[in-house]
């Protein structure tokens, strides 16, 4: 790639990103830096243009590391910039300093280096190894080689002799400061190579500059001095006499101000190239949170509506609520309750349903059964009708059944509860619409998914927590209706049929609870005539009954709004057995025979028990 080639499309990101680390590595920090900004550049306006939020995702994750990885680069740019501030102002320290560090810090990032490889020749470079990036042309300029996690040794850096074995970079180094030395000032040399000695612990013959005292700068605490040599056999009484040479030799002063080995002088510059421990990540409350933590993304909107409105956190209906129904209420707490309650129970063979389906007539509890499970198994609710995601969210449905499964996988365990499923799963045809064909094929891939494992992340999480499960409810007054794919999947279907006479007894004491009755009603006859009613319908009767009283009185004459106020305590009246006859004439069954014919048969031929 030309360095200087323009770079828009997002194809060309990873060279960039390839070519930002290259310029780190050879220092030019700046010039890494002001890449770094044109690839983020490219691939915030790339984000723009995604709806698919799990690649945008990908994307965002990508574009925080490059963030991270650019501010490392800054860091390390700043560095640079100060220590060369720091040598145009001291006058006294420029090269001199330079020329020690250099040595020292080299020294020891090289030893370091050696250390963690074992590279003799080009085949023995393992992709491990590579992975310890040296900066060899810029060694001297900066006097450190950064330990660059993450990245590749350019191959062009790797240097190797006539041999093909390669040149191990200390060797290089030392060239380059003899090369160097070569310019330094002569009082400058001396002192370096007072030093030198002084390290190596070589005595013998002194140069004759070393005699006169020169400038004597602190020790830096955090240099490091290079190994000492193992002594030769031959040479270590010469090698004592030398040290007791250069000893005496040394000027009195020499150490004056340099700090002690133990003093607890501390680094009071910044270490950009040592990445601090990561954060613990904070748990998102909402889902929206997860993915967007921002709160800025393509579904952002509709993640917000659906969480605000589809979630109910505690329904608050027990199955006291609820009348009759026993057989229904046994079958599903088998079927939904037991499995969330006893998950390494439910394995195996005895893993929970995909789906339950609850249908029957209008109007006989099947919302309030799947409100009374969620309560009673302390899941989430999630309620949607099916009519509101194929009208509501038109255009949006099959995004919306993926995002509604993923928010119940969010806050697991989760009951989703779909209500008229027939609208959404109806047979398919030849007439069908595309997008209604698409809506359905994401919701049978999702159900899918709830007991046999996703993509999805949560799920993957869960799977040593079976409790983390999701359960789906769905409810239909149209059973006949349904394809069959949607039928296999709801592996059971119970009944929820009109109540019977024990049931609407049941009903009438249910809605009657808190209502003053006189003794003239005869329940028999009540729960006779209710024959053929649903339990919204005896509702409906109890409700009409109950306002009979206010409407006798009302009758009586013309009563302006003060009056009728006035008198709301005469309406309290116990309903007597004529309220309730006159209620009957007004409230009819809101289901018809031959309806609960197709039920029975379809019961009898889907349904469980
Ligand atoms: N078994 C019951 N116990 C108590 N109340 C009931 C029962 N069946 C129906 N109801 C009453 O009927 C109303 C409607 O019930 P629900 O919404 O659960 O019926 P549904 O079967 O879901 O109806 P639809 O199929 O039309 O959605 C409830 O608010 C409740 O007052």
């Amino acid at each position: 790639m030309n360095l200087n080639q323009k770079v828009n499309e997002i194809s060309d990101v990873p060279k960039l990103i390839r070519l930002c680390r290259e310029k780190a590595c050879l220092g030019l920090y700046e010039d890494s830096s002001i890449r770094f900004t044109a690839a983020l550049k490219i691939i915030k306006q790339h984000c723009k243009t995604l709806t698919d939020y799990y690649i945008l995702n990908r994307w965002k994750t990508a574009e925080k590391s490059i963030q991270e990885e650019r501010k490392l680069v800054n860091k390390l740019a700043e560095t640079t910039n100060k220590s060369k501030e720091q040598s145009k102002h001291q006058d006294e320290r420029p090269i001199q300093s330079a020329c020690s560090e250099i040595k020292h810090i080299n020294l020891r990032k090289i030893a370091n280096l050696e250390c963690k490889s074992n590279i003799k020749t080009k085949a023995d470079i393992s992709d491990e190894q590579k992975r310890i990036i040296v900066a060899p042309a810029d060694i001297s300029r900066f006097g450190g080689l950064m330990p660059f996690e993450h990245h590749q040794i350019p191959h062009e850096y790797i240097q190797y002799n006539e041999k093909g074995n390669i040149i191990n970079p200390s060797d290089l180094m030392n060239q380059d400061l003899q090369k160097n030395k070569k310019d330094f000032d002569p009082d400058i040399d001396a002192y370096s190579e007072s030093c030198s000695s002084e390290h190596s612990g070589r005595g013998g013959k002194q140069p004759a500059q070393q005699k006169k005292p020169k400038m004597q700068l602190p020790k830096d605490p955090d240099v490091w001095d290079p190994p000492d040599p193992l002594p030769q056999k031959n040479q270590k009484v010469r090698q004592t006499a030398g040290r007791r040479n250069e000893r005496q030799n040394r000027p009195a002063n020499f150490f004056k101000n340099a700090p002690s080995p133990k003093s607890n002088i501390k680094r009071k510059y910044e270490k950009p190239w040592i990445v601090p421990p990561k954060k613990e990540k904070k748990k998102a409350k909402s889902y929206l949170e997860y993915v967007y933590p921002d709160e800025e993304g393509p579904d952002a909107d509709l993640i917000k509506s659906l969480e605000k409105e589809v979630i109910l956190r505690n329904p608050n209906v027990s199955f006291d609520d609820i009348a009759d129904l026993d057989d229904a209420k046994r079958v599903l707490e088998e079927a939904v309750v037991y499995p969330l309650m006893m998950p390494k129970f439910f394995r195996g063979i005895r893993r929970p349903s995909k789906g339950v389906c609850l249908f029957g007539p209008p109007g006989t509890g099947k919302t309030m059964l799947a409100k009374a499970i969620a309560t009673l198994g302390e899941t989430t609710f999630i309620s949607i009708s099916a009519a509101a995601l194929s009208t509501k969210w038109r255009g949006e449905s099959e995004r919306l059944v993926r995002i509604l499964f993923d928010i119940a996988r969010f806050y697991a365990p989760t009951t989703i509860f779909i209500d008229e499923i027939d609208s959404l799963a109806s047979k398919r045809g030849n007439g069908e619409h595309e997008s209604s064909r698409k809506v359905k094929t994401e919701f049978f891939i999702q159900m899918d998914g709830v007991t046999s494992g996703t993509t999805s992340e949560y799920l993957e999480e869960s799977k040593d927590s079976p409790s983390k499960n999701i359960m789906v409810l769905a409810a239909t007054n149209r059973p006949w209706d349904l394809d069959e794919a949607i039928i296999r999947r709801l592996e059971k279907r119970v009944y929820i049929p009109l109540p019977k006479e024990k049931g609407r007894k049941a009903l009438f004491d249910l809605n009657l609870k808190n209502i003053g009755l006189s003794d003239d009603i005869d329940w028999d006859i009540l729960v006779d005539k209710t024959k053929g009613y649903s339990g919204a319908d005896i509702n409906n009767l109890c409700r009409d009954a109950a306002l009979m009283p206010m409407r006798r009185i009302l009758t009586q004459g013309r009563f302006n709004v003060k009056e009728v106020i006035s008198m709301q305590d005469q309406f309290e009246e116990p309903l007597s057995m004529k309220d309730f006859l006159d209620a009957l004439s007004n409230v009819n069954p809101s289901v018809g025979d031959e309806y609960l014919e197709k039920y029975a048969k379809w019961a009898f031929e889907f349904g469980s028990t």
